[in-house]
């Protein structure tokens, strides 16, 4: 790979505990990771891995609390507001719920085209177009455009915010557990259309799933984490088919876990599709 685009080196990230005076916990622990054009590095681990934290000092939400956050080789770990601006210009976030992670007293227009007011860009006039042609690019309804989260399918409502991150133009998309709560059928065209954009818009994606079976089919690269550190990383094919390490091989043979509140999400969502 030549200079990655996107690199965090040495994370750390260490909260503190509910007992103030006890010690910290140390959710991110000395992780590096490294993203190239156009490519998609899986973070895959089980709950409580460290993979969202991790997620959050990458699309500097978050502040590490020591190591080095770096885009196209430049360090912005302590970038000043005006230079966060132009990183949320190339790095955009597609979080795990699209409803609460879309403001539901907006329209799909006003949320699709938020990070661009953000950025100053203006978009009076011609925003209406713009996120008709975004939105028609992520296969939603345009003439959609006026109506509320509520009113989509949870795929759908992922689409949306697709559509937002799409909005400024951006090299690199972290997808934090992005398809995690949908329906495999909904979870399947969700990561067909991410495939779809990728080689279109020459996108890198950062995607963090437990799911091993999603990341497989998605993957150009995997690292594998574990108690906050990274235990693994390789080519996708050489950490599903030569795992180096036994937390792989168990992440691999393992049944997937039910977690009761995807499961909740997952039903309600699957009972809003189809609804338009
Ligand atoms: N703001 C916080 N304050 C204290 N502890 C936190 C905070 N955020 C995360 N943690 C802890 O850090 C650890 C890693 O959490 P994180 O969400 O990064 O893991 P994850 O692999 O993404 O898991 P999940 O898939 O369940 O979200 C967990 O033990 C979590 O409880």
């Amino acid at each position: 790979m030549s200079t990655p685009i996107l690199a965090g080196r040495n994370l750390v990230r260490e909260y503190a505990t509910r007992n103030r005076r006890g010690p910290v916990f140390r959710a991110v622990d000395d992780v590096t990771l490294e993203v190239g054009a156009s490519e998609t590095l899986a973070v895959v681990g089980e709950s409580g891995s460290g993979k969202s934290s991790t997620a959050r000092l990458l699309a500097r939400l978050d502040d590490p609390t020591s190591g080095v956050i770096e885009l196209d080789g430049e360090d912005v770990t302590s970038a000043p507001p005006a230079r966060l601006r132009t990183f949320r210009r190339t790095v955009q976030v597609v979080f795990q719920d699209p409803y609460s992670s879309l403001n539901p007293r907006h329209d799909v227009e006003k949320i699709i085209t938020a990070p661009l007011r953000y950025q100053g860009l203006g978009v009076r006039g011609d925003g209406t177009r713009l996120c008709k042609e975004l939105m028609e690019r992520v296969g939603l309804n345009p003439d959609h455009s006026t109506r509320y989260p509520h009113q989509f399918s949870g795929g759908q409502a992922q689409r949306i915010g697709i559509a937002r991150a799409l909005a400024v133009g951006p090299k690199v998309v972290i997808c934090d557990e992005a398809v995690s709560a949908l329906d495999v059928s909904v979870q399947a065209q969700v990561i067909d259309l991410l495939r779809d954009l990728q080689r279109e818009l020459g996108l890198s994606y950062v995607f963090i799933a437990h799911d091993l079976a999603v990341v497989r089919s998605l993957a150009d690269r995997v690292a594998v984490m574990s108690g906050g550190r990274v235990v693994e990383q390789g080519s996708r094919d050489q950490v599903f088919d030569a795992p180096r390490e036994e937390y792989t091989r168990a992440l691999l043979a393992a049944v997937p876990r039910i977690n009761p509140e995807w499961e909740r999400r997952r039903r309600e969502w699957t009972a809003r599709e189809g609804q338009d």
